[in-house]
């Protein structure tokens, strides 16, 4: 492919050359770049050789959406289950797209400490309910896989198309090497070569879901997740599960076992998990995030329960009358308005 000559170059005009409002920009500087996926170079304003970037504008939404992340999505796209096994949710061509298509900018809160999150690019976005749809793309496997490149025009991160994507191709782009490991979605070296020893093993996909198990006895036993099969029970108060381990981790609440003791205060727990937990006490760590407003807590399941503030969803439901609300034991202190039992004695 030949390039333009240089005095042949085309004077930036929005008009003319079919350019993104995102792009009515100043001049590029080195933090300012635009990248040329087909000729791998980082162009002023548009590629010389390749023409234009076109631009697919988010939907938009009314103010505060806390579904905004779904609903910004283009019409073009869909958002469902990764191809990639364990990836979560995907977004997905629905009927093709060109080369050189911009999608953004990337939307979310600015951040300020230095947390990891899976859905921040390191210059500190975070994507929230303040999020767009492209907090749902994920990172291409491999080079051969991608068909996004991340540019960064002024403060707005944008994705673009590398190569035509074909109708019900996944969106997938390159995190880059730095910040994939961060995620541990590239393991280092060793870890690396560990998981090589393990690929040509790993014969056994489970056909609802895609992962890949060593032997067939954990795909057995991975598939009761997908039946629903609780084949170990309890004797003592009829808790039902899919694994071994899991019942001997539940007898401890009837021996009262805590094998598990805090080296500060020496709390003692009957489960790993659960002296995790207890330790943030110790250290104010409060990892869990809330994407609307930016809360914090400390346990997971805090944070699940004020997310419902933002959804409305009150999945505790009183089956005399029409309260409801976001926690069982909130549902339970209702009930003893109807059963007559004494609120505090
Ligand atoms: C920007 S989000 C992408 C959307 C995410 N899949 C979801 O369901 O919300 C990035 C997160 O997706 C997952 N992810 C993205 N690419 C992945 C990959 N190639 N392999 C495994 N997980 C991936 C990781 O959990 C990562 O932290």
């Amino acid at each position: 492919m030949t390039s333009t000559p240089e005095k042949d170059k085309p004077e930036y005009s929005p008009k003319e050359s079919n350019l993104a409002s995102c792009m009515n920009m100043e001049p590029l500087d080195n933090n300012h770049f635009l990248y040329c996926g087909e000729c791998n170079k980082e162009p002023e304003v548009h590629c010389p050789a390749h023409g234009p970037y076109n631009y697919i504008q988010d939907k938009e939404v009314p103010e505060g959406d806390p579904l905004k992340a779904e609903h910004t999505l283009p019409d073009c796209l869909e958002i469902k289950t990764s191809k990639i096994a364990g990836a979560g949710l995907g977004v997905f061509s629905k009927e093709g797209l060109q080369s050189k298509i911009m999608f953004g900018p990337y939307g979310g809160a600015i951040i300020t400490d230095n947390h990891k999150s899976g859905y921040c690019w390191k210059d500190g976005k975070e994507a929230t309910a303040t999020s767009n749809w492209m907090r749902y793309v994920n990172c291409a496997m491999k080079e051969a896989d991608t068909n996004l490149v991340a540019l960064q025009n002024k403060e707005g991160i944008y994705y673009c198309t590398l190569k035509p994507v074909s109708p019900g191709e996944e969106l997938l782009v390159w995190y880059g090497v730095e910040f994939s490991r961060e995620l541990v979605l590239i393991r280092d070296k060793n870890s690396q070569k560990h998981t090589k020893i393990h690929k040509g093993k790993r014969q056994y996909k489970c056909e609802v879901c895609g992962l890949l198990c060593k032997h067939s006895s954990i795909l057995k036993i991975h598939m009761r997740i997908h039946s629903g099969e609780r084949p170990y029970m309890c004797d003592k108060c009829g808790f039902a599960c899919n694994k071994s381990s899991t019942l001997k981790t539940h007898m401890r609440t009837h021996s009262g076992e805590r094998l598990f003791k805090c080296e500060v205060c020496g709390h003692a727990c009957n489960k790993s998990g659960n002296l995790k937990n207890h330790m943030r006490m110790h250290t104010g760590e409060r990892p869990y995030i809330c994407e609307v407003c930016g809360k914090t807590y400390k346990l997971r399941d805090n944070l699940k329960t004020h997310i419902m503030k933002h959804t409305g969803e009150r999945p505790y439901k009183c089956e005399i009358c029409d309260y409801s609300c976001t926690r069982s034991c909130d549902l339970k202190t209702h009930m003893k308005k109807h059963t007559g039992e004494r609120l505090h004695k």
